[in-house]
């Protein structure tokens, strides 16, 4: 059956089909390092989700669990669809032969619930609940909590189950959809502040389902635990079961950077009823950035398990309370470790096994989950916490799929002596596009503000008579919003005068970055992950007018000292020492460009650049003087990466970041004064 969009969100789980699936999906605002496969689609672009997307990418994955204003996100993106560590095999079952006392305590869990009956008989489980969520206020080092900081955000959610690993999960709290699915061999999640995104590691079963609603499940991940003996909870006398992810799972849900160290969990089953009662998941990840001191984040779900009622004569928890305590520690924190805390009531409303008209369809992945791949290392690389709540891009499988198409076939990782690097994971040819980018804020030059859109910087056919900044289109205007805001109610003219003065453009773009971050369309700490330029403090003192000036144009807008809180000296620094290293001078090669010379034969004969732009996956291409990789601009901001020559598998993709034309000690001199780099590629050894 067909059902009309605007009913409930959630009414389209109660008639999945194959046809709907996409279609609900197609509006989702695409990610904005677009895979070479994707057409760029403008109906996927959300109002304010292009461009922004890898803005909120780093937003959720850096800063989103301090922000408190992104509290509903966090809470979602924590406790919405978490994935249980332990697969389930397929072939995995509960046992019949009971040779260790955690099997006989599982044994005894079966027999508790009556679930023997349901084996080889269910194919489906479909379930809908309630759910109350809120954050907790923060423990500082040795601090106390003083409970709920924020209001608590009701919602509900529906699950379709296919034994024994395709789901699907919607939910919605405080107005925000969060959908999350897998078909078997991928795990994805949606939310609408990153698009889709698949699982790094195994495909795992959802939490949810392990929270005392499908006991199949669990005692089939549990009948392998270990039994660590007897413990009193909440006043149930307990058996307490360990499981531990095996080092396989982890290190396949971690890279260089973001090291998952273990990842346990405990299943409580009260010695009276023999159900389950309490189940606690705690994982540790070390993350280190490069030139960083290691971070630690322990990330421990509790979630209380409670009101078993029988459905079709099996025993299923109908309500719950789950509570989260994220702790980061590590050396770089100077202010000791910071707790965060949440928690979440739940309770079921409806149960059904078998039911009719689900197939393997409406576990289909959404479209965008195939072209998610740019972010594949990047996503780990800079998570924060664990790939159980932040999903995160995986390869896995995707060659057993013959419909999904070849991922880009890059990755970030660590160089030898150029810190991060952008390497080709497979054979490109000549010519090839790599990827695309979207800017993570662009700005025009000074002298051009007038000539091109002020969002995507691509020339104006008009120039404006009333020296007016313009858009080009209804879609940049509407995109502008976030920044633009807030922009217009301050007097620039004294921060424009000043770069002027100073033939500076990138306190432009710092001014764009702050009146997003103000506007809320941006966190302060997006550009952390950028690497910045050492400073000295003569150049330090060198930006403290700019500072003053900015700062200065918000404080005579009389926007409020709260929300420029974050716009400190430090702060303007640290942006603009990031700026330096990687943005780039967007120049428009403009018109068609279908082959390789043409494009580079068009982007030498560029006319004067257009502006400044700051991307994500682009700053992390190294520099080489005979560069086997380039970037161009055709029409606006939007970056794309070109292969210039054949390039082999795990052979580094580097761009020149200079002319390359000059002679060797020019450009020496150039890469040594404003990258801080002593070029030592084959031409500059050579002495070319
Ligand atoms: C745009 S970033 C490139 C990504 C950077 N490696 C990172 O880890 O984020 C530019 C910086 O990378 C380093 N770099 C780039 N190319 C290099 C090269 N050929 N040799 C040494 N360092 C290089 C320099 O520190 C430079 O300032």
């Amino acid at each position: 059956p067909q059902v009309p969009q605007s009913l409930s969100p959630l009414l389209y789980f109660f008639f999945p089909s194959r046809k709907q699936k996409p279609r609900s999906m197609g509006r989702l605002a695409p990610l904005s390092e677009v895979p070479i496969n994707g057409e760029e689609d403008s109906t996927n672009s959300s109002k304010k989700g292009r461009g922004l997307t890898w803005r909120n990418w780093i937003k959720t994955h850096l800063s989103l669990v301090f922000n408190k204003k992104s509290d509903l996100r966090i809470l979602l993106s924590v406790l919405g669809c978490p994935l249980f560590p332990i697969p389930l095999h397929p072939k995995q079952s509960i046992i019949n032969e009971v040779s260790s006392s955690a099997q006989y305590i599982i044994q005894h869990f079966t027999a508790a619930t009556g679930c023997r009956k349901l084996e080889g008989m269910v194919k489906s489980i479909f379930a809908t609940g309630k759910v109350t969520m809120a954050m907790l206020d923060e423990l500082g080092s040795g601090g106390s909590a003083a409970g709920a900081n924020g209001v608590s955000q009701k919602g509900c959610f529906v699950m379709w189950q296919m034994v024994p690993d395709k789901w699907l999960i919607e939910l919605v709290v405080g107005g925000h959809k969060v959908v999350a699915g897998s078909d078997g061999s991928v795990a994805w999640r949606h939310t609408p502040w990153l698009g889709a995104h698949t699982a790094r590691g195994g495909v795992r079963p959802l939490r949810r389902a392990l929270q005392g609603l499908d006991p199949l499940a669990i005692a089939a991940v549990f009948s392998s635990a270990q039994h660590l003996g007897e413990k009193r909870i909440s006043g149930v006398d307990c058996f307490a079961l360990q499981l531990s992810a095996d080092q396989a799972d982890l290190a396949e849900r971690g890279d260089k950077t973001a090291e998952m160290i273990k990842h346990v969990i405990y299943g409580y089953f009260s010695q009276r009823s023999g159900l389950l009662v309490y189940l606690e998941d705690s994982y540790l990840t070390r993350i280190q950035s490069p030139g960083a001191q290691p971070m630690y984040w322990e990330t421990t779900m509790s979630t209380r398990i409670e009101d078993y009622r029988t459905v079709e004569g099996v025993m299923i928890a109908h309500a719950g309370h789950s509570s989260v305590i994220i702790t980061r520690f590590g050396d770089n924190l100077k202010s000791g470790p910071t707790v965060t805390r949440m928690e979440e009531t739940w309770a079921i409303d409806d149960v059904a096994f078998n039911v009719p008209g689900l197939s393997i369809d409406c576990f289909i992945p959404p479209t965008e989950v195939k072209r998610d791949y740019p972010e594949d290392d990047l996503a780990t690389l800079f998570r924060t916490s664990s790939s159980t709540y932040f999903f995160t891009s995986s390869t896995a499988n995707k060659s057993e799929d013959p419909v999904r198409p070849e991922p880009p076939p890059i990755r970030v990782s660590l160089t030898e002596s150029a810190g991060r690097g952008v390497f080709a994971t497979r054979r490109i040819g000549a010519g090839d596009l790599i990827h695309t980018a979207r800017p993570l804020v662009a700005h025009p030059l000074l002298s051009t503000t007038h000539s091109v859109c002020y969002f995507c910087l691509r020339k104006l056919k008009a120039t404006s008579q009333t020296q007016a900044i313009q858009f080009c289109s209804n879609e940049c205007e509407e995109q502008s919003m976030g920044f633009y805001n807030v922009e217009r109610r301050a007097n620039w003219s004294d921060y424009d005068n000043y770069c002027r003065m100073h033939g500076l453009k990138y306190p432009l773009l710092v001014k764009r970055l702050a009146c997003m971050v103000i506007s809320g369309v941006a966190a302060a700490d997006s550009f952390d992950i950028l690497q910045p330029e050492s400073l000295s403090p003569v150049m330090v003192s060198e930006m403290e007018e700019g500072f003053n000036l900015l700062r200065g144009a918000f404080t005579k807008a009389n926007i409020c000292d709260e929300q420029v809180a974050f716009l400190t000296k430090t702060w303007y620094t640290s942006v603009l020492a990031r700026i330096r290293i990687n943005a780039f001078r967007v120049e428009l090669a403009g018109g068609l460009y279908e082959d390789l010379l043409t494009s580079a034969a068009a982007s030498v004969e560029a006319e004067a650049a257009v502006g400044n732009a700051v991307y994500m996956l682009p700053s992390f291409y190294n520099h080489d003087c005979d560069p086997n990789a380039h970037i161009l601009w055709i029409e606006n901001a939007d970056a794309r990466l070109k292969v210039l020559r054949d390039v082999e598998a795990g052979e580094e993709l580097r761009i020149c970041y200079i002319d390359a034309s000059m002679d060797r000690d020019a450009r020496q001199t150039l890469l040594s004064q404003g990258f801080g780099f002593q070029c030592n590629c084959f031409r500059c050894s050579s002495g070319d």
